[in-house]
């Protein structure tokens, strides 16, 4: 079984002012995902359509009066209802290239503490893949047990890392708009170099991109939960989702340009 992570920098316009759909790369993406028929789980980013209101409702920080508690509740409702928006429009174009697409919103099955996983029962997931259906989740607004914060944001990449231990996936692939991990931001220092591995102790600087909003660590915050996966020795690799054919390449199992974390 696989996991790919489709990013949200490569799904959507990440750096829009209002949620919007890479409509073109989203076509030829699902078109590249088809090529793989065996077990395989989709999980993909919110990009523009839940880091937006995410920062702009500060999900995740503490809660200190009535007034922020509101505010919150606000936000955790349009956060949800946006990055569901972009999973119906995902899962509807994967079902259009023949792909058993269906939804499983994160929301309604992850708790977490002080923002990391502590309620995930995967029996369903596991019943799906039995049954021949491609489970789709996503990056999600979810109730948090720490009273002082009461809601956090899950990213995509801790949601893959999760599932892939608990399900002890075979291939773990993360497809963003970048070859893989450098040395340094290759949008911002064209001298930066890209790595092919990248290990515990690998030294790299990860800059987020300041012309857009990102609450889950942007790179750093994935290359940190790919090292917590392969502390439990499942490796993972990341691909430009943007060159065409690279995903179509690495689900069929065939080498890729690109880092891998181990
Ligand atoms: N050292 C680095 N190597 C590679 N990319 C980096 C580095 N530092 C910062 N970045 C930036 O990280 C971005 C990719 O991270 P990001 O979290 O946006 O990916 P994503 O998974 O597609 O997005 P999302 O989290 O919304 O799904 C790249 O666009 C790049 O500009
Ligand atoms: C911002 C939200 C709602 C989810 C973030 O998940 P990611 O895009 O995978 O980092």
């Amino acid at each position: 079984m696989i996991i790919i992570k489709l990013g949200g920098s490569a799904l959507t316009v990440k750096d829009a002012s209002t949620p919007t759909l890479d409509e073109e790369n989203l076509d030829r993406i699902a078109s590249e995902v088809s090529y793989y028929n065996d077990d395989m789980i989709i999980v993909h980013g919110a990009g523009s359509y839940g880091h937006i209101y995410a920062d702009e409702y500060k999900i995740g920080d503490v809660i200190t009066n009535a007034n922020e508690h509101l505010r919150r509740i606000e936000g955790v409702c349009k956060t949800q209802t946006s990055v569901q928006q972009l999973n119906h429009d995902i899962c509807q174009k994967l079902q259009q290239k023949g792909i058993p697409a269906i939804t499983i919103k994160p929301s309604s099955f992850i708790v977490t503490n002080q923002k990391r996983i502590a309620v995930c029962d995967t029996t369903i997931i596991k019943q799906y893949l039995e049954n021949g259906f491609v489970p789709v989740l996503y990056g999600d607004a979810v109730l948090d047990m720490d009273e002082d914060i009461k809601f956090a944001i899950i990213s995509g990449d801790q949601i893959i890392t999760y599932l892939a231990y608990d399900l002890k996936a075979d291939r773990v692939i993360l497809a963003s708009d970048v070859d893989g991990i450098y040395t340094d931001n290759p949008k911002t220092n064209p001298e930066a170099k890209l790595i092919d591995e990248v290990t515990q102790d690998t030294q790299l600087n990860t800059t987020s991109n300041e012309n857009m909003a990102d609450v889950t660590g942007g790179m750093n915050g994935k290359i940190q939960e790919l090292l917590k996966l392969a502390e439990n020795n499942i490796q993972s690799q990341i691909i430009n989702a943007q060159t065409p054919g690279n995903i179509q390449k690495a689900v069929s199992g065939q080498n890729v340009k690109g880092t891998i974390i181990k």
